[in-house]
Parts: structure tokens; sequence; C-alpha cells
């Protein structure tokens, strides 16, 4: 009997101090960090971030020049096989074959990947009913719409039932109603209790599907964490959005002038604040404002939106470098 340390409690991924160079480019430059079992993680960065790099590693397509990978508890170079039976790679673009109709293509790689004779047929049945490819399959592949492609692409990915799902860009060049099916797919994955962790260069792209993001950048890891966190919703700050009907720079002198008060921007005549919620509420702060007779007209709970919030993240993490 064989030992299956997937059983493990592992991490479904673990990367620790992973690198990876081309010549004299450090396109992968000591990244850690771990994926929890059954969770969605986002991966965003920009074109040439390090994402499929990283990404190929996972997926035993290459290896690193540094550091250690694992897959639900595999070593990916020392065990490369136990990892692709465990999971499954979408690549951002696959080649597709002329003469395949859609269900051709999946019995393919069905019988690629070993499944023979009922099995065979009963995981094509799945893929293709979960995917919605079953009302196209017989369609000549190279005839499929972007989004018709990135589900066939997905099928293939799920015919091995794997525990893990590497997905690179899978919403990229997608149409809205794509990007919707997308998700939809993605939740009832994440409900069956797979691990996926999917690569955007769009920071908002992910954020309502994914438990926590991972922001790369120059092959650092730049954020990991919640969106929310990111965004500023915590049990400890509270976001506010302050309009006047005054004088805009005497409200932003009241505010930088309170120490309970952190002031993020102003745009018009509306300032953009955080406060301390642990020290201070929000009907004091308001309440100090009027007795000072500042003319409020606006007093609302807010929040960052995910591409603002990560300017402010990554401007905060500089303050704090200058300083330290
Ligand atoms: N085989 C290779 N040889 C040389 N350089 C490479 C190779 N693969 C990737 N790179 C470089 O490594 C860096 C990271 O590339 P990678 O493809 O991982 O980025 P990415 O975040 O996936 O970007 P994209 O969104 O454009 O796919 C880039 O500068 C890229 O040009």
């Amino acid at each position: 009997m064989s030992l299956d340390t997937s059983q493990s409690e592992e991490p479904a991924i673990w990367v620790e101090n992973l690198e990876r160079r081309f010549g004299s480019l450090n396109a992968v430059d000591g990244i850690s960090f771990s994926v929890e079992r059954g969770k969605v993680v986002g991966f965003i960065g920009a074109n040439g971030a390090g994402k499929t790099t990283t990404m190929r590693i996972l997926s035993t397509l290459d290896v690193p020049d540094a550091g250690q990978v694992r897959v639900m508890g595999y070593d990916v170079v020392s065990q490369a096989a136990e990892v692709r039976r465990s999971l499954g790679w979408m690549p951002d673009a696959f080649g597709k074959y002329k003469n395949l109709d859609v269900m051709e293509y999946l019995d393919f790689f069905a019988r690629a990947y070993g499944l023979k004779g009922a099995l065979r047929r009963q995981r094509l049945k799945e893929v293709s009913e979960f995917t919605e490819l079953d009302q196209i399959a017989r369609s000549p592949v190279f005839t499929l719409s972007k989004g018709q492609s990135q589900r066939l692409s997905l099928a293939r990915t799920l015919l091995n039932d794997p525990a893990v799902l590497i997905l690179d860009e899978p919403a990229a060049g997608l149409d809205p109603k794509a990007r919707v099916e997308l998700k939809r797919l993605v939740r009832l994955l994440a409900s069956m209790g797979k691990t996926l962790f999917i690569s955007s260069h769009i920071l908002s792209e992910l954020d309502e599907v994914c438990d926590s993001l991972l922001f790369i950048e120059n092959g650092k890891i730049l954020f990991q964490g919640k969106s929310d966190d990111l965004k500023g919703h915590s049990e400890e700050r509270l976001l506010l959005e302050i309009e006047t009907e005054g004088d805009p720079a005497a409200l932003l002198a009241w505010l930088h002038s309170s120490p309970a008060v952190q002031v993020d921007r102003e745009s018009g005549k509306t300032c953009f604040v955080s406060i301390d919620a642990t020290t201070t509420s929000r009907k004091e702060l308001l309440r100090d404002l009027i007795k000072d007779d500042l003319p409020i007209v606006g007093f609302r709970k807010t929040e960052r939106k995910l591409e603002e919030a990560f300017i402010h993240h990554l401007k905060v993490a500089g303050e704090r470098k200058v300083g330290s």
C-alpha cells in the first residue's frame, strides 16, 4: 500500500522562497505563500510580473532555480507524477485541433489521462454537462467562441477530477456574459471543495469569487490577504466620506488636526478619511465637526475600490519603508 501524503493536512499549495531566473532576469524572485485546501485565491499582477512562470512551476512544467514548492503535500520536482495526478492546469492559450469536434477533443484528452471504458464515458458526461458543452458536443472546435473555448479548456482540465486547479488568465478576452458564466463555474467548483488558484492582470476581475488575493510585481509578492482588508473593511478601521458645503480647506485642516482621523485624499468638497473604530465612533466625529460649525452635508461609511485600495496599500508600504 502506498502512503498517500495528500491525506495529510498540508496546504493545497505551499511555496517557499521560490526563484526562477531567465539569464539575468529574476522572473520569480524568492516568493513564499500558501493556499489552504478548498480556497479560491486570485493571483494578480501586470503583464510580465511572474504569474505564468510561477503557475508553470506549480504545474510541474518548469522547475525552480531555488526554493521549494509542494502541491497537496507532494514536491513538484521529486514527486512530479503525484502532483500531476492532483492538479489541473488551464493555460492562457491552448492549441485547437481543427478536425475534432468538442466531444472528440475531450475524448482524446480523457484517453491521454488513461481513463478507460465506462469511467471515461462517465467523466466525459460529467464535465461536458458541468461546462454546458454537451449542448454543442458536435461543433467543430475551431468554430467555438472565446467563451466556449475557455469552457472547453476548463472541461479538459477537469477530466481527471483534480483537487487543485491552476487557471492562467481564464477571464482574458471574455465578454461580460462569458465572464459571469466563468465566475459561476468557479463558485461551483469551490463549493465542490476544489482549491483554485487563478491569475489575472485585472484587479477587480476576481474580487467577488476569491477568498483572498495575492499580488505579484517584478517577481515579488506585494500583498497577500483578503480583498476586504485591502479595501479598508476591518473591525478596527472605518472608512468615511465627509462632504462639506463650505470651504473644503477648512474641513481638511480640521480633519488633519484631529488625532483620531487619517486623511486619505480629498476631491472637491469631499474628504475620504479613515478612523480607528476602537477608539473613536462615527457619531462622536460627526458631533465634533458640527460642534465646530463645519457645514457638513454628507457623512457616509465607504470603501475603497479594489484598484484604489491596492495603490493605497503600495503607498502605505512605501511610506513604512522610507520611515524605517
Ligand atoms: N522562457 C523564458 N525565457 C526568458 N524569459 C522568460 C521566459 N518565460 C518568462 N520570461 C520572462 O519572465 C518574466 C515573467 O513572465 P511571466 O510570463 O511569468 O509573466 P506573467 O505575469 O504571466 O505575464 P503575462 O500576464 O504577460 O502572461 C517576463 O519578463 C518574461 O518575459
